[in-house]
């Protein structure tokens, strides 16, 4: 199965953590491959408090033979790993932020994990890198391609 993971990291070495954050995961999961990864950008915070320090963000597609739960398992673990509090404020300061963006064409409703990602169609941070791997995706549930949800973000 190809799924598309996203990382956001904006408290201590951001680029350091993304970095770490790869590596851990292609370690920890058997048999993953990295098919592609995005360029890395900074981007100004949405929806967090005045004087958020901006964000790393990027975007990778692995093709592993595990479930969807199995990945998101890894990705909360190895969120851990990098010293993210468990519990914390919503959208406060992360080292680092791995979200499952899509799973092939699974489509879930399960708040504890939602596919595609519910919020990842209207986040610049996520489509731009996203349009660097993979323009010509369509995700199930959108009609268009990822270049083209892109391209019509205000
Ligand atoms: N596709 C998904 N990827 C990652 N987490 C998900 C997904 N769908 C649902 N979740 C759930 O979302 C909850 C909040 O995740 P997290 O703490 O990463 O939120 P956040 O990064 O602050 O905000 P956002 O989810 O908007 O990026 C988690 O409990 C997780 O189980
Ligand atoms: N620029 C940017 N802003 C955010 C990000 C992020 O990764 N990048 N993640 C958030 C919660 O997941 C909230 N806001």
């Amino acid at each position: 199965m190809k799924f598309g993971i996203a990382l956001g990291s904006n408290l201590g070495d951001r680029a350091e953590n993304m970095q770490r954050g790869v590596e851990l995961l292609m370690a920890r999961v058997p048999g993953i491959r990295l098919n592609a990864s995005a360029r890395v950008y900074e981007t100004e915070p949405v929806d967090c408090a005045p004087g958020t320090q901006a964000f790393l963000n990027t975007v990778i597609e692995v093709a592993a033979e595990c479930t969807p739960e199995e990945l998101h398992e890894h990705l909360k673990a190895i969120e851990q790993a990098l010293g993210r509090p468990e519990q914390r404020e919503r959208n406060s300061p992360r080292t680092l932020d791995l979200d499952l963006l899509y799973a092939d064409d699974v489509v879930s409703d399960d708040p504890v994990l939602t596919l595609p990602h519910p919020r990842m169609h209207l986040r610049r941070f996520v489509l731009e890198p996203l349009a660097d791997i993979r323009p010509e995706l369509v995700l199930p549930g959108q009609k268009v391609t990822v270049a083209e949800l892109l391209a019509n973000l205000e």
